[in-house]
């Protein structure tokens, strides 16, 4: 099996990784991965494949069954305070008076807890550097709740990036938006990476808004899983491996569609390694 390379900058080390719930099959297992600094990776698969569990162990709140996980160098909650978060969305309470400032405002202040205290200037800075990061500007002062699916889904990921994080991760953050909207969230996540060198895990089911910003896809399927650049893992090839029975993508009006995913995904153990071999960067 091949390993990936590791060097001392890699903001997330996953080594022979394992995860699972009780005595069952683990959700996957033998997870290598690394991400780079200012690395945008789409972590795709079916419902139930493990993505949220595996961002809830980059965050240090699922330990692994096997292998081992660093987050910038450290433990995962060691490293919690430099690492956003965009969990997966909820609409805001519409009865909530909350202005989207303050919202971004619990965001900096959680990662703060316990530091020194910073003066209000240098706090309402920072968050209007977040507001300003994804444009809500505008919307700064409005009530949460009030404002759109879109506004409010860019309005999260300002709270996560008020930490200034060298990491963040987000899980579904294109859930419910119009295509539109998914695209300008995208945008303002690979923005941020490339000004910032912030490495990115993005959890969705949405492939095309996001497939022009990954650098690479982990994609996790009944267990097993195929690491690589967009175009060796997005094939029927690669997809028909890692499932077991045949799978096409296909390209209509420049989108690419996922046909014939299996419900109960059928592999064999063997299959495994050449799968990683084919697909990893
Ligand atoms: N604490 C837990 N105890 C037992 N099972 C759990 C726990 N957390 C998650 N699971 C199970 O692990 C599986 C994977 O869940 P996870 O939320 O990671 O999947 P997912 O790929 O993010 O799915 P989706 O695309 O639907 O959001 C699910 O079957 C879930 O019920």
């Amino acid at each position: 099996m091949m390993s990936e390379k590791v060097d001392g900058a890699d903001l997330v080390r996953l080594s022979g990784a394992a995860l699972g719930f009780d005595a069952g099959e683990p959700l996957w297992k033998d997870l290598d991965l690394a991400v780079r600094p200012g690395e945008f990776v789409a972590v795709l698969g079916a419902n139930g494949s493990g993505k949220t569990t595996l961002l809830r162990c980059l965050l240090g709140l699922q330990p692994l069954s096997a292998g081992t996980v660093s987050v910038l160098g450290r433990t995962p909650a060691a490293a919690r305070r430099e690492v956003g978060y965009v969990p997966q969305q909820r609409r805001f309470d519409p009865l909530t008076p909350v202005r989207a400032r303050d919202l971004v405002g619990y965001g900096y202040d959680g990662h703060r807890w316990g530091l020194p205290l910073l003066s209000r200037k240098q706090r309402r800075a920072r968050i209007d550097a977040a507001l300003a990061e994804v444009g809500a500007t505008r919307f700064a002062d409005a009530p949460a709740s009030r404002l759109s699916g879109g506004q409010q889904q860019l309005l999260r990921i300002a709270q996560a990036l008020a930490c200034d994080p060298a990491l963040l991760l987000c899980d579904e953050p294109l859930l419910s938006l119009d295509l539109h909207h998914q695209r300008e969230v995208c945008a303002v996540v690979d923005r941020r990476r490339r000004d910032h060198n912030t490495g990115v895990l993005f959890v969705t089911h949405e492939i095309n808004p996001v497939l022009p910003y990954a650098d690479r896809v982990l994609y996790l399927a009944g267990g097993r899983f195929t690491i690589g650049p967009v175009n060796e893992v997005m094939t029927s090839q690669t997809l028909t491996r890692l499932y077991g029975s045949p799978v096409d993508v296909i390209e209509v009006r420049g989108q690419l569609v996922v046909v014939g995913i299996p419900d109960h995904p059928v592999h064999h153990p063997e299959d495994h390694d050449e799968t990683q071999e084919t697909a990893q960067s």
